[in-house]
């Protein structure tokens, strides 16, 4: 890669660890022609509507078990009402080996949700928790596409201390232990910036996860 420093495997916090390029260019090209098979109907890519009355700005689908504001489901119940498409186990698999090389342990459960969000230009994510699953398993997130700043920030409080990171295509950043339920959010994405060999156009962002709800 044409790179001035290299980007170095990096602890933000606590059980936070940054993994750049952690997939490599063709892995990257899968899981974006997968994802397009998965947004399809039936309960496939769909706006969020949130309770206040507005909408989220990145759109988004899940796989295994449905998410909404805020709980999760096995239909579509903020869509089409359609049943959610099965957790892949090619992406239970992915989870379980991200979780091992960030953190050195994979949780006992396996990864059975997965969320995916698509980010087009303007689209960003506000500072929250991750806290709908019933299992305090490390989620683990995966960019694809544009390049992001990624802020992750601390248990207390929505504002500082926060460090901002650049995620960028192929990127993998796993959060559990002490950092399972900091705040982090999406303040921006740079639209273009995606390998153009990707094919994909905005950036893709997919969290797995582990649920901790009886199948
Ligand atoms: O897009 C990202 O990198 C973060 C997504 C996220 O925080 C979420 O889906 O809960
Ligand atoms: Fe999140």
């Amino acid at each position: 890669m044409n790179e001035l420093f290299a980007r170095d495997r990096r602890e933000i916090a606590p059980g936070a660890v940054h993994l750049p390029d952690w997939l490599g260019a063709e892995a990257q090209r899968h899981l974006v022609e997968s994802c397009r098979t998965w947004a399809a109907p039936p309960a496939g890519l769909r706006e969020v509507l949130l309770p206040g009355g507005g909408a989220m700005t990145a759109r988004q689908f899940c796989l295994g078990w449905h998410w909404y504001p805020y709980g999760y489901a096995r239909t579509a119940v903020d869509g089409d009402g359609q049943p959610v498409k099965p957790m892949p186990g090619e992406l239970a698999e992915l989870g379980r080996r991200a979780a091992e090389e960030a953190l050195g342990e994979a949780p006992a459960e396996p990864y059975d949700i997965a969320l995916i969000n698509h980010y087009g230009p303007g689209a960003h994510m506000g500072m929250h928790q991750d806290r709908d699953e019933r299992s305090p398993a490390p989620v683990v997130s995966l960019s694809l596409g544009d390049t992001c700043v990624f802020r992750f920030g601390n248990t207390e409080t929505r504002a500082r201390p926060y460090t901002d990171i650049e995620l960028r295509s192929g990127d993998l950043f796993v959060f559990g232990g002490p950092a399972r339920y900091a705040y982090h959010g999406v303040p921006r994405t740079d639209p273009g910036s995606a390998p153009p060999s990707l094919g994909l156009s905005g950036r893709l962002n997919i969290t797995l996860r582990v649920s901790g709800y009886d199948a």
